[in-house]
């Protein structure tokens, strides 16, 4: 998003909220309104959820990020769509009829939904695809691990890159989550496995198996500024857009083009 934009940001005070804001200020943008669900009344420019809907009105944001969870994304979604304002979600965990609420929102005002912002991820998601496409009979098992505060499971960056493995293969593979006891592995079937530890940014692990080969793909955060940074570029460009609902997956190679 370029110098003198404004925009305005939920879940403030979380992870990536703070993420958002400080690169925000990095690239000269203006915060216009910071929301958190229980705003501390002693924190400076952070204001509680309810008073979402007058912020709108009254800051004028040219875009809104949101990382929160689902429901409030779902929320705020909704009401900035309503109000004709831009909003990008990086939020995951959305069940299906959150995503069609998502998508009907799209219908109103631009929105954008990314699981991960990170350039590599899209990236990794390239180079999976390929060697899906390449090692077709090799078997597939997936890890991710993230911080111990992280609440869904698998992740939305993992549940991307099990959907697009389904298309590259042009058939759904059972997702085995985990396994205990007696529990062969089934041709075809890729086993999901979701570690939670410390203070891990994020990785995720695509690991292909044949008999006398395998084949690692990892990606891994280093910091939540990769995911803050995507998630400013998408915005920039959302601002410019028709309404539509929008996927960073497919915007991603235009943004690296312009602006990095
Ligand atoms: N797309 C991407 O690249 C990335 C996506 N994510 C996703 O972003 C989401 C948030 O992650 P993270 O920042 O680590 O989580 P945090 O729990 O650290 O932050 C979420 C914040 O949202 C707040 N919140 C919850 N409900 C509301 C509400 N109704 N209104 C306003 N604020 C609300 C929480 O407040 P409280 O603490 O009071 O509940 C909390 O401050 C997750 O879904 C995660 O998977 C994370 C990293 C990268
Ligand atoms: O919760 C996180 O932290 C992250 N969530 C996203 C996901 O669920 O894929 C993206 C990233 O891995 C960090």
């Amino acid at each position: 998003m370029s110098e003198g934009r404004r925009i305005g940001v939920t879940g403030a005070t979380g992870r990536m909220g703070q993420a958002v804001r400080d690169a925000a200020e990095e690239r000269g943008l203006t915060v216009a309104f910071a929301v958190n669900r229980d705003a501390d009344p002693q924190l400076e420019n952070v204001e509680p959820a309810r008073r979402f809907e007058t912020l709108l009105t009254e800051t004028e944001p040219d875009a809104i990020i949101d990382f929160t969870g689902p429901e409030s994304a779902v929320e705020y979604v909704t009401l900035a769509a309503e109000a004709g304002v831009p909003i990008v979600t990086g939020t995951t965990g959305f069940d299906d009829e959150q995503r069609a609420a998502l998508e009907a929102a799209g219908e109103e005002s631009p929105v954008l939904l990314g699981a991960n912002f990170a350039r590599g991820v899209q990236a990794l998601i390239d180079a999976v695809t390929a060697a899906v496409g390449s090692l077709s009979e090799y078997d597939i098992e997936l890890t991710e691990t993230h911080h111990n505060g992280k609440r869904d499971a698998p992740s939305g960056t993992a549940s991307l890159i099990l959907d697009r493995i389904d298309e590259a293969r042009g058939e759904p593979a059972a997702r085995v989550h985990g396994r205990e006891g007696e529990a062969p592995r089934e041709a075809g079937e890729i086993g999901v496995h979701a570690r939670r530890a410390g203070d891990i940014t994020g990785e995720h692990e695509v690991l292909l198996a044949g008999n006398r080969e395998t084949l690692s793909l990892t990606h891994r955060a280093g910091s939540r500024s990769v995911f803050a940074e995507g998630a400013l570029d998408a915005a920039s460009w959302l601002v410019d857009q028709e309404p539509g609902f929008y996927r960073f997956a497919a915007i991603a190679a235009k943004l690296s083009e312009t602006d990095q």
